[in-house]
């Protein structure tokens, strides 16, 4: 039985979707710029493939042109670094994604670097991690920003609380913890080597769940009343299961998001909306 309120993340990606769709079309109006979206997918991944088809048609649905690379599985580091270097000179690309993850022999940290600053728009490089921790104008992480828009949505007072974030990934955990510290909670990080993991999140009144392990955030572990956040998308026989065991830690929970249809929309809106505001920056207009 839930007894929690659900955290309708398709809800709240909507609402951020019809702005981004607004300002698409105001910068159309104003200079004639379309804003465009390149997404490079490396390898035969299939998940990767379906998400960067996802932001291809999400693109397409709010007025955004993009512009999709595919390069195999034998890419080099110097041959992804050539094309994104390429993408980064193409006046008519306003944001670049690499989707994460990309096959072994290539050296991501390195790929990633090659994006230009101002086409960061999936919040990756040195330079956005470190806009995003000062809280300086910039594009975050956009499964974290995404979280802190649910939090706001559902009017989550983060200042003051007792964050835990589960997981330490560049993409997720640890811009995760610079944003709740941005808006002054007190933020643990755990990872695999934490001792006594359950005893820590049961002190949160924030959970981030992003342990990349299915079902891994026990009920019993969940504070009464806590906001439990489920980042987690692992494949599963029906489908994708997040890293919380929904069930119990609903029975806790003051405030969970359900997978699907909590943090993923978010993922995606928080991307093509950051596109836009890159495209509308990059023509010079504020929109
Ligand atoms: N360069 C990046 N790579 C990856 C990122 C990222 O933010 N940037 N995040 C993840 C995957 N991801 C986007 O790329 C992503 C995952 C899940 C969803 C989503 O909407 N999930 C749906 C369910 C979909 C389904 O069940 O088939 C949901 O939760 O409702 C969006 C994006 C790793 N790589």
């Amino acid at each position: 039985m839930t007894t929690a309120t659900l955290i309708d993340g398709k809800r709240v990606a909507q609402d951020v979707q019809q702005q981004t769709a607004a300002r698409v079309e105001k910068l159309k109006q104003a200079v004639g710029v379309t804003a465009c979206l390149a997404t490079v997918l490396v390898g035969e991944d299939p998940a990767s493939a379906k998400y960067v088809a996802a932001k291809r048609r999400l693109c397409e649905k709010l007025g955004l042109a993009s512009v999709f690379v595919k390069l195999d599985e034998t890419t080099t580091t110097e041959q992804l670094v050539d094309k994104i270097n390429e993408l980064g000179r193409d006046a008519n690309v306003h944001g670049i994604l690499l989707q994460h993850p990309v096959p072994k022999q290539i050296d991501e940290r390195a790929a990633f670097e090659a994006i230009p600053a101002q086409k960061d728009v999936d919040g990756v490089t040195f330079h956005s991690f470190g806009t995003m921790f000062y809280g300086l104008p910039g594009y975050e992480s956009c499964t974290p920003g995404g979280i802190i828009r649910l939090l706001d949505a559902y009017d989550v007072d983060i200042r003051g609380k007792h964050a835990v974030v589960i997981g330490r990934s560049a993409i997720l955990g640890k811009p995760m913890a610079g944003l709740l510290l941005n808006r002054d909670a007190t933020v643990t990080v755990c990872h695999s080597r934490t001792v006594d993991l359950p005893e820590l999140v049961k002190q949160a009144d924030i959970v981030v769940a992003a342990v990349g392990k299915p079902a891994f955030v026990q009920g019993d572990w969940i504070k009464d009343g806590a906001v439990v956040i489920d980042a987690g998308f692992n494949p599963g026989p029906k489908g994708n299961i997040g890293d919380v065991d929904f069930e119990p830690a609903s029975e806790r929970a003051g405030l969970i998001t359900p997978v699907p249809g909590g943090v993923g929309p978010m993922t995606l809106a928080v991307l093509v909306e950051q596109t836009s505001i890159a495209a509308a920056r990059q023509a010079g207009v504020e929109i």
